[in-house]
């Protein structure tokens, strides 16, 4: 019989057991891991290779029995002179029938790539777009070249959506081009059932998908209704999909791959490299009338009578700057989303015929702006992603003469992003690639841009179109930051024992001796200025030595700073941490740009173009051909 011994020492020789099963069990499961890890590794980099076999195909070296069309369409119907450096490669590929994405910058003339091949072939070529203005721009101007395009969206009047719906179906339709939004392809079940009547009676040519980064997480503009094209590539077998973005980091191209469930199709890249625009950092002020001042300067002086874009990250930025500068007698116009949409319209448009100066925008002023003359691109506070920036930053300078992208950068301003976007994944490493940018006094910033788009950046020349390659300066100075790692560890330790939370401000006081006597260290204030200290603080943070810690309050996020990760090394005995020192060059706000300083993008067998382009540059000294 059982007794409350026995069966007490069978519960623990089961328990003992069962802690051995887990343990099993976590191993297994730590195995599980390792591997499901492993397997995507190895597809990701069967994909590359596959991208990368296809890749080296000489796509535009190569006649085609469509060759000759192609070049007729292109001088005839776009009045188009010659090709830009990679727009033939996508053209051909699409025709071949190869799942494309296209990466380009912005302004490249990505739409060429689709447009072309839609007047090749007989059939439909679907576009998916995601922004209605931008569709209907496109509409119009093929209407203009006297091609047939229709677009199709939620608020088109019900005659339009018949029509295009009719065209699907009808196989005698003159329609070429058909627009449509990411909604309208998947959710609509009519549209939906005369594509596929349209694929059937073998008409379906290709689907173009615009702002093809919009599929992914990790894109700039993720637009739920993207994920609906995924099923694409399994309905209609055999017609190729033509993926078209500005956006080309690994992680978005690997995702829009799967997606569209087309992994290991061809990418073609081109350079993201803009020789024409310019790339500053100027100092931010801590006060926003010396802030203004600044703006008004540029505004008056550097940018006299050019046309421009500010963005600012909030509403009220916007609007504070936009009466600020009106104010001061500048004519700007305020954009942003709280607006009604007419009232953006108006705004939009006074800008491109130049009565507005400039326009101070959020980002919600983004996709579809194509004014050529942009000149100058002025961030106010720091983009959230570098990303992001360079998509700001490119709306100057489109028609291939001088742009200038000026970014105002402090320290603070890290907060006050960071605040907003902290709770979306991946968010801070983007920001962090950011404040990166700006503190960087030593590499060339294009440099910088081609890394982060995995550009092979090689010897390529600058030609001190950016801050850093202006100031002439080899020599790269470095400052070591282990005792400073020291002394900021212990303000943050003794402040945890004192129940307190630092903000970085809180922090840099502590460390100047400043403020709350208990809060202090008991060194000496450090050897440099209050900015330069900014700067190390920054640097820490986006080194992990540091790390952000979000409180909500009733109204808003307060960031604290914490140690992070990486500070545990300054208790080892070899720990060293070496900060490479930038300056910020002299950057003249009085004087009117060097206009002159014109690098023309294009190839110089594109005559006319470059014909555009010099009639424009009536100022032109030096005339710099990229070939
Ligand atoms: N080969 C070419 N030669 C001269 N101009 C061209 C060529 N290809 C396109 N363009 C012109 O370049 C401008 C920009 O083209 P497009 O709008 O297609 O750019 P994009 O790459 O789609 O830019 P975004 O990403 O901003 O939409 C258009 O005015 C277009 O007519």
């Amino acid at each position: 019989m059982a007794t409350v011994q026995k069966l007490e020492n069978e519960i623990k020789n089961v328990e003992k057991e069962l802690i051995k099963v887990d343990a099993e069990m976590e191993k297994w499961r730590t195995k599980q891991r390792q591997l499901h890890e492993r397997k995507t590794e190895l597809k990701k980099a069967l994909n590359k290779l596959k991208s990368d076999t296809l890749a080296k195909v000489d796509w535009a070296g190569i006649k085609y029995e469509w060759s000759e069309e192609v070049e007729k369409m292109l001088k005839d119907v776009f009045k188009i002179s010659s090709f830009r450096p990679k727009q033939l490669s996508a053209i051909n590929s699409t025709l071949s029938r190869q799942h494309t994405i296209v990466v380009m910058p912005t302004g490249a003339g990505k739409s060429l790539c689709y447009q072309l091949p839609a007047l090749v072939e007989p059939g439909i070529t679907i576009v998916v777009s995601p922004l209605v203005s931008l569709m209907e721009d496109q509409v119009r101007s093929l209407k203009n070249k006297e091609i047939n395009a229709m677009l199709m969206t939620s608020t088109s009047p019900k005659e339009e959506t018949n029509a295009a719906l009719n065209a699907l179906k009808d196989i005698k339709t003159p329609i070429k081009l058909l627009y449509v939004t990411p909604e309208r392809l998947a959710k609509s079940k009519r549209f939906m059932a005369n594509l596929q009547k349209c694929f059937s009676n073998g008409r379906l040519q290709r689907i173009a998908i615009d702002e093809v980064h919009c599929c992914s997480h990790w894109g700039h503009d993720f637009r739920p209704d993207y994920k609906y094209l995924g099923i694409l590539s399994n309905m209609f077998p055999g017609v190729p999909l033509l993926g078209l973005t500005a956006t080309a980091t690994a992680h978005v191209l690997n995702d829009v791959q799967k997606m569209l469930n087309i992994p290991g199709c061809l990418i073609i890249k081109s350079t993201f490299n803009r020789p024409n625009l310019f790339y500053k950092i100027l100092e931010k002020p801590t006060s926003n009338d010396e802030c203004l001042n600044i703006l008004e300067k540029l505004l008056k002086h550097r940018y006299k009578n050019e046309s421009g874009i500010i963005y600012t990250n909030s509403i009220k930025d916007a609007e504070d700057v936009t009466n600020g500068l009106r104010q001061k007698g500048l004519k700007v116009g305020c954009y942003h989303a709280n607006m009604e949409a007419e009232a953006r319209s108006k705004v939009h448009i006074k800008w491109h015929e130049n009565y507005y100066q400039a326009i101070v925008a959020t980002i919600a002023f983004g996709m579809g702006i194509d004014k050529p003359d942009v000149r100058f691109v002025i961030h106010h506070t720091i983009s959230k992603s570098m990303e992001n920036y360079y998509q700001e930053s490119g709306r100057a300078g489109r028609d291939g003469l001088r742009g200038e992208c000026v970014t105002l950068y402090r320290m603070q301003d890290i907060f006050k992003v960071s605040a907003m976007v902290f709770s979306s994944v991946g968010s801070m490493d983007f920001l962090y690639g950011m404040v990166k940018y700006c503190l960087n006094g030593h590499l060339c910033r294009r440099e910088l841009i081609a890394k982060h788009f995995d550009e092979d950046w090689g010897d390529s020349d600058c030609n001190k179109m950016c801050d850093v390659c202006i100031s002439n300066s080899n020599v790269t100075k470095e400052i070591n930051l282990e005792s400073h790692c020291q002394t900021l560890t212990s303000i943050i330790d003794n402040a945890a024992k004192q129940d307190t939370k630092l903000t970085a401000q809180k922090l840099l006081d502590a460390w100047f001796l400043k403020g709350p006597v208990p809060l202090r260290h008991k060194g000496k204030e450090p050897p440099f200025s209050r900015a330069f200290a900014e700067d190390v603080v920054a640097y820490l943070l986006v080194e992990g030595y540091l790390t952000e810690d979000f409180h909500y309050t009733a109204y808003s996020t307060v960031v604290y700073l914490k140690k992070g990760p990486n500070m545990e090394a300054i208790n080892d005995q070899n720990f060293t941490l070496k900060m490479p020192i930038r300056k910020y060059t002299n950057f003249e706000l009085d004087r009117p740009a060097p206009w002159d300083n014109v690098i023309v993008t294009e190839k110089p067998d594109t005559l006319k173009r470059k014909s555009d382009v010099l009639k424009k540059a009536k100022k032109s000294k030096t005339i710099i051909i990229d070939d």
